[in-house]
């Protein structure tokens, strides 16, 4: 079907079951999708802005009390939304990075935490992962130690992914925290897997800032996210303009230099707030989303050869499978080689695998119902079967 414009309509979402690694929490509620229609226009929230100039002044619609609920939905004092996860990055990296600077990652940390480090002049440094894919705490102890030796001073801050985007495990994120502090380290959560899918308490973990991502984990049209911190540190990150134009001697006092001046409007902002009371409630469903991704991975891992690289029993819903020894044998032999996975699972209605994909993957089952989850888990059995590979049914 095609709509004004030439553009096809998307029909990945109605016609079938999407197990996709990254869109699985973004996905837009009803709510969502009335809000991008009606707020279209790029300006529409700013109907009623008036003094002071400012985003999160404006009270219709209710952008302020949505600073604020956000705060409290991850446990810390102030929020702001910003135009995706690395935004909030970028927002806390130009704040605590100079030239020259060691700032602490992780062997697992995504691509745009790197960046945004090498954006503010930051030397990234990272700990390294355990055998079994975890960061662990007495690791961060040992590289912030070293690190601290090389330079003479403790680095500047610390990023750590609550869940990685590789293995969707669950990292020592107190614990990492605690030593950081120890130093006097600033810690970053890095929430684009957790905040908006399942519980998180900022405070409880003892980070600084936690970052979430609008179309990753909130429901949220694409870019959008969330930034959160503490009173304190909202003095530093949120902090407002200082100089002045040497000629006209202008200044822009209420703005914030980190989220230079204004950030999400119009639809991006309009789907976040119109999905978050969905998401609210959602996050107090997590136990029922580990339990549906743990009936497909049953399944999976009663076909022969077939092992799950994650922390394992899974505590999250993004999951990495290998089948080097058992799906990609198949496709050794197979006519469509390692297309033959995709494709029969298209054909059974399931979509967001990687086409070609047989020996390390990873699919994501947050959302799916039940039924769905069933439906899943059967059909990667029948694909087994029907390409003689052998299932012993999970005890
Ligand atoms: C772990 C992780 N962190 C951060 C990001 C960036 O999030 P965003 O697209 O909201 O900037 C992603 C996704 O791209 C991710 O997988």
């Amino acid at each position: 079907m095609k709509c004004t414009g030439g553009i096809d309509l998307r029909d990945v979402e109605e016609m079938n079951i999407n197990i996709d690694p990254i869109q699985a929490g973004g996905r837009l509620t009803a709510d969502a999708m009335k809000a991008v229609i009606s707020y279209g226009d790029g300006y529409s929230v700013c109907d009623n802005c008036g003094k002071p100039f400012r985003l999160d002044y404006i009270n219709k619609p209710p952008i302020a009390e949505f600073h604020e609920d956000l705060a409290a939905f991850v446990g810390m004092d102030q929020a702001r939304v910003v135009p995706g996860a690395r935004r909030g990055f970028q927002a806390v990296a130009g704040t605590y990075v100079g030239k020259g600077d060691p700032v602490m990652l992780t062997a697992l940390s995504h691509y745009t935490e790197f960046i945004a480090v090498e954006n503010a002049g930051g030397i990234p440094h990272e700990i390294p992962k355990d055998a079994q894919n975890i960061i662990r705490a007495d690791a961060a102890a040992e590289r912030i130690e070293e690190v601290t030796r090389t330079f003479g001073r403790p680095p500047v801050l610390l990023f750590i992914d609550h869940v990685d985007y590789q293995f969707g495990n669950i990292h020592e994120v107190r614990e990492i925290a605690r030593v950081a502090h120890d130093y006097d380290v600033p810690v970053l959560l890095n929430g684009a897997y957790t905040v908006g899918i399942m519980p998180v308490d900022g405070k409880s973990l003892g980070v600084d800032f936690v970052i979430g991502s609008g179309h990753k984990s909130m429901a949220a049209p694409a870019p959008s996210g969330m930034l959160a911190t503490t009173s304190e540190r909202a003095e530093e990150v949120f902090r407002t303009t200082q100089v002045k134009g040497d000629l006209t001697g202008r200044t822009f006092g209420i703005k914030e230099v980190e989220m230079m001046g204004c950030t999400l409007m119009g639809v991006t902002l309009m789907g976040m707030m119109a999905s978050f009371p969905h998401v609210q409630e959602r996050v107090k469903r997590w136990d029922e989303e580990i339990e549906k991704s743990r009936i497909v991975i049953d399944a999976l891992t009663s076909i022969e050869g077939t092992a799950v690289r994650s922390e394992m029993p899974r505590r999250h819903t993004l999951t990495r499978v290998d089948t080097s020894r058992s799906f990609d044998r198949v496709a050794e032999t197979h006519k469509k080689r390692g297309f033959f996975l995709s494709s029969a699972l298209k054909k059974k209605g399931i979509v967001g695998v990687i086409p070609g994909a047989t020996k390390v993957w990873k699919f994501n089952t947050y959302g799916i119902t039940r039924a769905q989850a069933e439906y899943v888990a059967a059909a990667y059995l029948e694909i087994a079967e029907e390409n003689g590979l052998s299932v012993s049914p999970a005890e």
